[in-house]
């Protein structure tokens, strides 16, 4: 049995990556070093796995920002804006142009769109495609570090997104075709990559199809068909590892099981059932190794060696132990690295653990079992296994009575707000007093070098705790004036004291843990500290009402309640695997109900809860898509649902297209909704605007992404479109997300501009009324 590991961090276990990137932005640190440490990263990867007995060790999934941004540009296809930029010296400055935008040296490019890679926190940057797309093989970059680990000895399995998966995560940039149809021009070139792959000695070579896990059209099952017999057909002795993660093949199996590989990877963590469809297929042809996903990459828990082992045991009675390889789920890009760095973790929660580094112990622990399972070493290793998963399950850490009450007598009621939209907006009118195109922003402020200092000496112990909160309530105040300066109409407090928006109230909640170094790449060199839930989930105190008190204390202005949602919550964090996803949203969503009520008592008019992960929670598979709505609108209802017909309550989402859920969306009743949707030039519009979305929305007007300023023409231009799509009353004015990752200065100007045209097109409609 050979280990395969599909993928491993590449941030480094202390954000390496991160620093040295922000540093070579901001001219801090040459080309040379910045290149230096991101070599030192996937150089340690290899040596760490190479040492620990993972057989197939994967290389190119290291990324100095996304893979699929490395795969687009290998293959050149470079959109159209960034042609000046392609000649220039430093390769890098056009990749990065692409991911992040460029506005200097005479160039104001905007960058390119960023979604969703499929059901994970973790963004990539969206391929554009024309009708006659060419392709080119414009870089190496996969064949450089196969030939990099090479030269330490490593002979590693290259990894590349496939095909099929890469066409269609793209987007069409032109009418009239589909990108499926490009598959003829793309193959050439991408088989003459793998050409290079295998001259340089690649004997394996993975290739990602996640698409497998979603509903393919015939046509898409066909590109799959073609791509792999041919791709066999041209490479006889190239070992092709067909990868797919996240879920089932589902309907996709008949199409797979009849394809030339030498291995096929399941998602047994996903989906554990298919290993029987799959053994028990007539189409199944037995000389297929099967790699079998049993450690989980995608979440914390220890592997439970006793089920892994069972399916192992059932492939290998059947195939042969030579015929099955041992591996993690999907890629460990999802998780973090090494829970040996983690201090501060209660010891009862830190023993269920296993992170980045010890997913790789475990992988060639369970290979070890199974081939010496006699041995005093592996007889012992499954026995404290056993020992800990058993410690678990009947920890009285995990259990609160009060909390799976309190859930089992929630009724309709509670997640239904008093009055219909229609009822409560005339209400929210007259005690709100708002000007036609309010102006808001989405929440956070720029979270600055120092306001990180502070919260790190806090920390630390190095600052006590009235020096901290001064320091934060002076950063409110300030903010308060600025917003009020510039003429906003519905204010916020910044959340400076708020780490992410996700693990500050996981702090305080019950049945939540939190780690010091788990750090996850969401995108680029951005990265989230997922909390961990591991038991009932209820709420102490409140845990936003001092500083949103004191923030409406300073101006007569509204300001918002600023609160994250219970899917949001749930879908950001390392979730139980020991209920239903459901049964711990419930919970959170009555905590958050909790601290709503308390908001609304304590004088506040407006609140936002924010649930931009809603659409990522989506299961890939539609036919599982009701179930999952059903459950997160009415835990989003669960929370929003307590306050007075005057209370307005705003939602928030972005990096989605809400098409496909659009009633979903309108079923959450929010008074508004702000959304992302000035990168895509308000084309994510088009939902709300064919479903006649009965209620207010702010639809983005500046892309906080990227430094670059938005003009006022610009704003103006996305307002107009808004107006023509959208009745002109039910428009607010805002930015696409929160401003926690801008700078002061460039907040400023786009700001200013954004206010500024709001009141222009208010004068400019109210003459015309
Ligand atoms: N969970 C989550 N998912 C999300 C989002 C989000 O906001 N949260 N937004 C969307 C986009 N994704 C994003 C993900 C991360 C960040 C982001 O800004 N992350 C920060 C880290 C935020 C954080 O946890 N900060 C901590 C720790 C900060 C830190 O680095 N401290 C230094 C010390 C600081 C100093 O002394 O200067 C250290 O530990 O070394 C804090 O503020 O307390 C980063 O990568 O830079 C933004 C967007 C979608 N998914
Ligand atoms: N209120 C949050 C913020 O402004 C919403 C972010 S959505 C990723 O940062
Ligand atoms: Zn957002």
């Amino acid at each position: 049995m050979k280990t395969n590991l599909l993928g491993y961090p590449r941030i480094g276990s202390k954000r390496e990556l991160k620093k040295s990137s922000e540093a070579y932005w901001k001219h801090e640190i040459s080309l040379e070093n910045h290149l230096k440490n991101a070599a030192k990263i996937r150089q340690d990867n290899w040596v760490y796995q190479h040492e620990h007995g993972i057989d197939l060790i994967p290389s190119n999934d290291f990324s100095l920002y996304d893979q699929v941004l490395d795969l687009t540009l290998t293959l050149g296809c470079i959109p159209e804006r960034y042609t000046d930029i392609k000649l220039k010296e430093n390769p890098l400055d056009l990749y990065y142009a692409m991911a992040r935008g460029i506005q200097k040296d005479g160039f104001d490019i905007t960058a390119m769109e960023m979604t969703k890679w499929f059901d994970t926190n973790y963004h990539y940057i969206v391929p554009e495609f024309r009708k006659n797309q060419a392709f080119e093989l414009l870089n190496l970059k996969a064949v450089n570090e196969f030939k990099e680990a090479l030269d330490l000895g490593i002979k590693t399995k290259p990894v590349l997104i496939g095909p099929v998966t890469f066409l269609l995560l793209g987007k069409e940039t032109e009418p009239n075709f589909h990108r499926i149809d490009l598959l003829e021009n793309l193959l050439p070139v991408y088989f003459k990559l793998v050409e290079k792959l295998i001259d340089a000695g690649a004997e394996y070579i993975q290739f990602d199809e996640p698409c497998l896990t979603t509903d393919l059209s015939i046509k898409e099952q066909e590109a799959i068909t073609k791509t792999y017999t041919k791709l066999a057909e041209t490479f006889p002795d190239l070992k092709i590892i067909l990868a797919n993660y996240f879920d089932c093949y589902g309907e996709n199996l008949k199409t797979v099981l009849k394809l030339p590989v030498h291995a096929l990877h399941l998602d047994l963590i996903r989906c554990p059932l298919q290993l029987d469809d799959i053994l028990n297929a007539d189409e199944f042809n037995k000389k297929t190794i099967l790699s079998l996903g049993v450690i989980d990459g995608r979440n914390i828990w220890k592997n439970d060696f006793e089920q892994s082992l069972k399916y192992i045991k059932k492939a290998t009675t059947i195939l042969g132990k030579d015929k099955v390889w041992i591996g993690s789920s999907c890629s460990l890009l999802h998780s973090p690295i090494d829970l040996n760095l983690e201090q501060k973790l209660p010891t009862d929660i830190k023993q269920w653990l296993a992170f980045a580094k010890q997913k790789v112990e475990e992988i060639v622990s369970l290979n070890s079992i199974v081939t010496h399972p006699n041995s005093e070493e592996n007889i012992a290793a499954l026995k404290a296994n056993k020992q800990t998963i058993l410690n678990k399950s009947t920890s009285k850490l995990i259990h609160n009575d009060a909390v799976k009450n309190r859930v089992s007598k929630l009724t309709p009621k509670d997640s239904s707000r008093q009055s219909i939209f229609k009822q409560r907006q005339s209400q929210q009118k007259s005690i709100l007093n708002l000007p036609l195109f309010p102006t808001t922003t989405i929440g956070s402020f720029p979270q600055t070098k120092a306001v990180r200092s502070w919260r790190s000496k806090f920390k630390k112990g190095e600052i006590l705790q009235t020096e901290y909160d001064d320091l934060i309530e002076n950063e409110i105040k300030e903010t308060i004036r600025f917003q009020e300066s510039i003429g906003l109409d519905v204010l916020v407090h910044g959340e400076f004291e708020r780490n992410d928006m996700v693990e500050y109230f996981g702090e305080q909640l019950n049945g939540f843990a939190f780690t010091n170094f788990g750090w996850v790449q969401s995108y680029g060199s951005r990265c989230v500290k997922p909390p961990i839930i591991f038991g009932d989930v209820s709420r102490e105190h409140p845990m936003t009402v001092n500083w949103t008190a004191y923030a409406q204390s300073l101006t007569d202005i509204p300001v918002k309640g600023m609160l994250t949602g219970p899917v949001t919550i749930l879908q950001w964090s390392f979730v139980r695997n020991d209920q239903p996803r459901a049964t711990t949203c419930k919970q959170i969503a009555l905590a958050i109900r909790d601290e709503v009520l308390d908001l609304e008592s304590a004088g506040v008019k407006v609140i936002q809860i924010d649930e931009p992960a809603i659409r990522e929670g989506l299961p890939l598979r539609k036919e599982d898509w009701q179930a999952y709505l059903n459950w997160a609108i009415t835990s989003f209802k669960i929370s929003s649902c307590g306050v007075a017909d005057s209370t307005q309550i705003h939602t928030h989402m972005c990096y989605a297209e809400f098409n496909d859920i659009i009633d979903s969306v309108a079923a959450l009743d929010a008074d508004v909704i702000t959304i992302e949707t000035s990168r895509s030039n308000m084309e994510l519009l088009d939902a709300f605007v064919d479903y006649k979305y009965p209620n207010e929305i702010g639809p983005g007007v500046y892309d906080i992404h990227s430094p670059r300023i938005p003009s006022s023409e610009e704003i103006e231009g996305l307002l107009e479109k808004a107006c023509n799509l959208l009745p002109i009353e039910h428009i607010w004015v805002n930015p696409d997300c929160g401003l926690k990752t801008r700078d002061w200065p460039e907040t400023k100007v786009a700001l200013t501009h954004l206010v500024n045209t709001a009141k222009k097109l208010r004068e400019k409609f109210q003459i015309e009324a």
